[in-house]
């Protein structure tokens, strides 16, 4: 079963089509689903594939060759190819006549078995694969290597490329298509603690309870996704416990700039550099309200992973416990019905996404250009007011609220919306809330009788994009 994606394999359709050459730059974080993206792609096409390896150079030459001589049958006593740069020449006469795919998967390891791989891929694109039909894709998981070594102007192949696509995490609506045979409440359970990574959200079953899925497959000490954070942070950087006591700090809700250096024992300076390397992994994202500049005084951090976010939030802190096996007792005494608080962020972020998919889809009352959150001071309560999404468009405003509450929310909540929605600039104003549980009967009335509310409930979410 393959999901989603939809965007990537059409594009990708439309430059293979083009039948000219292309050096396509594909990159995201680890287990985020590239090369079954890529493999997906290729089905039934012309396609060599070669997975680059921590390999000396000359083993990664002899894995290469035999590669490209399997694909072409050509026979065993066919000497190999003496360099890359004689490989790359080869495939790209094959094809002058032929659409031919080239995959570089794990490039990053080809790169650092051999530095001068980028710029003899780099002359051999200047010189002889430009008039071919090859279809090349470039492919890694390090997400700054791949923008600093391949996508920068310092790179050989800056100018090379033709497309490039950053691979993000499933959206709400295509990773619960993993649960088929959850409740709404649990599919979102599980997607609170999981993301939409899909090799995470493979490791529930949802023909077993959401319980159980979280007692076995994360709160004991030899399932995958126990292990898979502080590996993957090894892995990725070369001071992960600088980088792990942020997350730490911000998973324990400092979330500015000081406020994180201060818990870590940092300077502002040396913390906002570890900061930048955590942004760039997407595993922290900057917030600014949406009325103000990129570069604003408010600026906030949040951990934008569900993963990461629940593993500092509700497994880190019980590390000892699980190592002692008593996983199963800090899930169902620590943990369970305890969760609420992130459940209610992550709400927040399927609903951003319930909004853009229709926004995509011209289904709002108008086009959003730009879609946020706001927070900022009430100037006649004294008090600082949040609004939880708002989306600019032309000459109108979106202004929502999410609760994720068991109660039926009421015509209080529109009330306060509709006050906090004064505090910003707006001709015309739209209203949406989005609740767990539903709304009672005299929001319902109201949302009958004015044309600029509208309410919505996860199911009805869910139902839209099922
Ligand atoms: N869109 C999808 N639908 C269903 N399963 C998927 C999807 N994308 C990925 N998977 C599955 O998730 C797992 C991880 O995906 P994949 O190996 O493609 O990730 P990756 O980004 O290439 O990882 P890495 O960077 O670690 O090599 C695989 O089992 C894959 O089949």
């Amino acid at each position: 079963m393959f999901i989603g994606r939809d965007y990537e394999i059409n594009k990708l359709y439309k430059l293979y089509n083009e039948n000219k050459f292309e050096c396509i730059v594909m990159y995201g974080r680890r287990r985020v689903g590239k090369t079954r993206l890529i493999t997906e792609f290729c089905r039934g096409k012309n396609t060599i594939f070669y997975v680059g390896e921590e390999h000396n150079d000359k083993l990664s030459l002899k894995k290469f060759s035999i590669q490209i001589m399997e694909h072409y049958n050509l026979n065993e006593f066919t000497p190999e190819f003496e360099s890359f740069d004689t490989a790359f020449r080869f495939i790209g006469e094959k094809a002058k006549t032929k659409r031919t795919i080239l995959v570089l998967d794990e490039f990053p390891y080809m790169v650092s078995s051999n530095k001068s791989i980028l710029s003899i891929l780099q002359n051999n694109i200047d010189h002889h694969l430009i008039n071919t039909k090859l279809f090349l894709i470039i492919c890694g998981s390090s997400i700054s290597f791949m923008e600093n070594e391949v996508l920068s102007h310092k790179s050989p192949l800056f100018g090379r490329r033709t497309a490039q696509f950053m691979i993000s995490p499933l959206d709400f609506f295509d990773s619960i298509k993993f649960f088929k045979n959850y409740s709404n409440e649990d599919k979102m359970k599980s997607y609170s603690v999981l993301g939409g990574v899909p090799q995470y959200l493979l490791q529930f079953d949802s023909n077993k309870s959401f319980d159980y899925n979280m007692i076995n497959k994360l709160y004991d000490k030899s399932s995958y996704l126990y292990m898979e954070v502080e590996l993957l942070l090894k892995q990725e950087l070369v001071n992960p416990i600088v980088y792990k006591s942020i997350i730490e700090a911000i998973a324990d809700g400092s979330s500015k700039l000081n406020e994180i250096s201060t818990k870590i024992g940092e300077t502002t300076s040396k913390t906002s550099i570890y900061i930048k390397s955590l942004l760039e992994l997407k595993i922290i994202q900057k917030l600014v309200p949406i009325t103000e500049k990129s570069n604003s005084r408010k600026t906030l951090y949040n951990i934008c992973d569900n993963f990461y976010s629940f593993y500092y939030k509700y497994v880190a802190k019980y590390i000892s416990a699980i190592e002692q096996e008593m996983g199963e007792y800090i899930y169902i005494e620590k943990v369970n019905h305890k969760f609420y608080e992130h459940q209610g962020y992550v709400f927040e972020e399927i609903c951003k996404d319930y909004l853009s998919r229709k926004n995509k889809k011209s289904e709002l009352p108008f086009i959003i250009f730009k879609l946020g959150k706001w927070w900022g001071n009430n100037p006649i309560k004294k008090k600082q007011e949040e609004i939880d999404i708002v989306g600019f468009g032309e000459d109108k405003t979106l202004f929502a609220e999410c609760k994720y509450t068991n109660e039926k929310v009421g015509i209080s909540i529109y009330e306060k919306l509709v006050e906090r929605s004064n505090l910003i600039n707006s001709k015309d104003s739209y209203y949406y809330i989005f609740s767990k549980n539903g709304f009672n009967e005299s929001l319902l009335k109201l949302e009958k009788n004015i044309n600029n509310l509208t309410l919505v409930t996860l199911d009805i979410m869910i139902k839209e994009f099922e």
